[in-house]
């Protein structure tokens, strides 16, 4: 017997809306997958063809590059920090709408203007995607990697501004931070590895499974 296809999927915030999608797509979860409180890390689902993993958003792209996962849904703002040519991201899934976006304190704000700076101090986790953004415009941005908490750089000096997701724009406001600029608007992408939609004759039919189970959504 062929080995399961594995799919990744994020634990964290995309997981609640990643499961309806799943369903649409004709993949029911074992009830644990959905349980956060669960420390199981492989599922099965009502296709004994299928199995998901639950792992860090950042790793998704990760198992899924390296083919030990064949395919995963991941946001499109770790896409591009990671810039990996051995996946293809054929469907929008239409989930984990938020933005990333470059953001300083509001007292700093009023009086800055981002047309005149040329070399700036950013706290992210996201240092390519920013470094690539202020290059485009000649202005070198020096980053200091943080994997979360971000808000906290500018009061405590590791850095003036910030790059982080805003959805809400609730975590700024609540740590005294504006948004200044948006660099990417955010979604969920399904990604695949490239040699497994060659050498797995399970995978575009399950890619049309999702594209039909978001386009059900958009109709809905
Ligand atoms: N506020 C938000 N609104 C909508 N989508 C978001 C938001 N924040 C993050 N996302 C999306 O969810 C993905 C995972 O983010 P999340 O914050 O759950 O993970 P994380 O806590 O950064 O991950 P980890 O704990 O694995 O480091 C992001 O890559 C992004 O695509
Ligand atoms: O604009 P808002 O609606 O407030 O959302 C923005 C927050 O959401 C994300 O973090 P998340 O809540 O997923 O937590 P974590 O990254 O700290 O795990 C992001 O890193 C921001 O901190």
């Amino acid at each position: 017997m062929t080995d399961p296809i594995i799919i990744a999927v994020p634990k964290g915030r995309i997981l609640a809306e990643a499961v309806p999608l799943l369903e649409r797509a004709g993949i029911t979860p074992e009830a644990a997958f959905g349980d956060e409180e669960s420390r199981a890390l492989r599922f099965s689902t009502s296709n004994p063809g299928i199995d998901l993993i639950r792992v860090r958003a950042f790793d998704v792209a990760t198992f899924v590059a390296h083919g030990a996962a064949q395919l995963g849904i991941v946001g499109s703002d770790v896409l591009a920090e990671f810039d990996y040519s051995e996946l293809y991201a054929p469907v929008d899934l239409g989930i984990g709408h938020c933005r990333l976006s470059v953001a300083e304190p509001a007292d700093m704000a009023e009086s800055d203007d981002p047309r005149g700076w040329s070399h700036v101090r950013i706290a992210t986790k996201y240092p390519h995607v920013t470094r690539m953004h202020f290059e485009a415009r000649g202005v070198q941005a020096e980053c200091v990697k943080l994997n979360g908490a971000m808000e906290l750089a500018p009061t405590l000096g590791l850095a003036p501004r910030i790059v982080d997701l805003v959805s809400s724009g609730k975590t700024l406001k609540e740590n005294g931070l504006v948004e200044v600029e948006v660099i990417a608007e955010v979604t969920s992408r399904l990604i695949v590895n490239r040699a497994a939609f060659k050498t797995r004759p399970e995978v575009v039919p399950l890619v049309e499974a999702f594209r039909r189970a978001v386009a059900m959504e958009k109709a809905a």
